[in-house]
Order: structure tokens, then sequence, then C-alpha cells
């Protein structure tokens, strides 16, 4: 059994660390590594994993170490590590938006085994989407373990070129979040119509789930599931044209072009 190492307890390694010790892997063979203690502590007692604030620590007895730091601090870690710990034979996977695998590999020194990794948060449910890209120096035992890692959280698309990372990002990475937005005015509206927050929260979240099971479940296009809904002359066809008249489509088109673009200006830095 690998064993894996999780820099930072924030919100993405939290997510991942959930969904394998749901997925039965062993805690006693995870480590959390976060120098402030609160976060850390949480996690640690929460899913039973090890902890400690030192990063070496937690990288020295890893074969994987999930760099999962905010995207600035990703270097520093690095090179903080590779500083203290034998690393030839380990994994790197960097769970972070816009630092590039030059920038990564440079910080751990020449020639070592880094995945670029895009997960979402879903992946706490097993629901996660997770893109990745292996550096030419992963073998084929690493890249079987990461894979078998990022498949216990959810489903794994490996991309040919870095760039899709970027792409990735803005479709499941980023993605959850514009679902959430959404879901967010819905409830709002819903409460201004008179439902309670719980209430709201209720119709919204349950709609979600049943539009999402059924997008799973059909075989057919999306969009005649949404002309299932629509009947002619209708109220969903006059919500619909809302919608399209304020320019959603296009919105959502920029809002995924404005992700891209702002990881790319990320890793220009
Ligand atoms: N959130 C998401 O949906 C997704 C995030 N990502 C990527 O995941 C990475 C982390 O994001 P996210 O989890 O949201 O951020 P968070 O801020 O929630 O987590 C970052 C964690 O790193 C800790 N930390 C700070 N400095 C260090 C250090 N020197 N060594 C070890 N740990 C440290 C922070 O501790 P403290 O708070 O105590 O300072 C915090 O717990 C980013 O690079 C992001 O691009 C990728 C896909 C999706
Ligand atoms: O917002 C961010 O930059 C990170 C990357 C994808 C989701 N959260």
């Amino acid at each position: 059994m690998n064993k894996i190492a999780f820099i930072g307890a924030g919100n993405m390694n939290r997510a991942i660390i959930a969904g394998l010790v749901n997925n039965d892997v062993e805690p006693s063979n995870i480590t959390v590594s976060n120098p402030s203690a609160p976060k850390r502590e949480a996690l640690a007692n929460e899913y039973g994993i090890n902890q400690t604030s030192s990063n070496s620590q937690a990288a020295e007895h890893a074969d994987i170490v999930v760099l999962g730091v905010k995207p600035h601090l990703i270097t520093t870690v690095c090179q903080e590590i590779a500083e203290v710990i034998e690393i030839e034979h380990k994994c790197f996977i960097s769970v972070a938006a816009g630092t590039t695998m030059t920038q990564i590999q440079a910080a751990l020194g020449e020639n070592k085994s880094v995945i670029r990794a895009m997960p979402n948060t879903p992946s706490q449910l097993g629901l996660g989407v997770t893109g990745a890209f292996a550096s030419e120096q992963v073998t084929d035992e690493q890249r079987v373990a990461a894979d078998r890692l990022m498949k216990a959280t959810g489903i794994v698309k490996w991309l040919a070129q870095e760039s899709d990372i970027d792409h990735i990002i803005a479709v499941s990475g980023s993605g959850p979040a514009y679902f959430f937005l959404f879901m967010e005015a819905m409830a709002s509206e819903a409460e201004r119509l008179g439902f309670t927050s719980a209430e709201a929260r209720t119709l919204v979240q349950q709609t979600a789930l049943g539009a999402a099971q059924m997008v799973v479940e059909n075989d057919i296009a999306i969009g005649q599931l949404r002309e299932n809904v629509t009947s002619k002359g209708g109220t969903t066809q006059a919500a619909l044209n809302a919608f399209t008249e304020g320019g959603l489509p296009e919105l959502v088109s920029g809002a995924m072009q404005a992700a891209i673009a702002r990881a790319k200006e990320m890793a220009a830095k």
C-alpha cells in the first residue's frame, strides 16, 4: 500500500482525504502537514490520519506527496521539502492552478516525477473529476498508483498536454462554484417568494440533484432533457427566454474563458 502525504490541510486536500478514507483507504497510510494547527488537527481527528507541522517530515516516508497549498506557495514548499529529505523515488502531485510543471520541477530539482492534477471538491463524496498530466519522469508504477488514488475520489481524465489543465480548471475544477452560484440565486429568489431559507434550500438542492441524476441516467442530449421540461408557450419557455435574452450562454462561455485567462496569468507570475 502506498503511503500518501498531503501538504496543506485546506479545502481541496480535505476533500481528497475524505474521498480516500470513505473509499476504504487505510487512514494510517495518510499523513497531513500544515504549519498551523487548527485545520490540521481537525482533519486528523475527523479521519484518523497522521499529522505533523513539518512538510518534510510528512513527505519523508511517503511514496506520493500531494501538494495542496495555494499556488503562490507551491514552489516554496517544494524547495523546502527537497532541501531536507531524499525525494528521488517519490511522485509529487500538485493540485495547484496556475503553477506550471516547469516551475514545480525547477523547485524540486531536475528530473523529478511530477503530476499536475486538477481535482474538484465533490471528491469528498467520491463524485469528483480530476484532470491529470504527468511529467515524462513519472514511471508506469507511479502513474498506476496516482490513478488509483485519484479514482478513489471520482473519475480521472489523463491529459496529453499540460495546457489542457487550464481547460479542466474552467470546466470541472472551478465548475462546482458555478452551480453553487446558480443554486444560491435560485434559493434567494425562492425566499423572496415566501419560502423559508430551509425550504428554499431543500427545493433547490433536490431540483439540482434530480436534474444532474437525469443527465447521468438518460443517454440522451442534455438539450433534449431541457426541451422535455419546456411546454410550448409555457412557463419554462418564459424563464428560458429570459435567460437567453440576458445572454446566459455567452456569459457562461466568457466566465470559463476568464478562468483560463486567470490560470495563465497566475502561471506567468
Ligand atoms: N478549492 C478547490 O475547489 C480547488 C483547489 N485547487 C487547488 O488546491 C490548492 C489549495 O486550495 P484550497 O484547498 O482551496 O486552499 P486552502 O486555503 O483551503 O488550503 C491551503 C492550506 O495550505 C496551508 N498552508 C499554508 N502555508 C503552508 C505551508 N507552508 N505548508 C503547508 N501548508 C500550508 C493553509 O494553512 P493555513 O490556512 O493555516 O494558513 C491551508 O490549510 C490551490 O493550489 C488550488 O489551486 C484545485 C482544485 C480545486
Ligand atoms: O479558484 C481556484 O483558483 C481553485 C482552482 C480551481 C478551483 N479552485
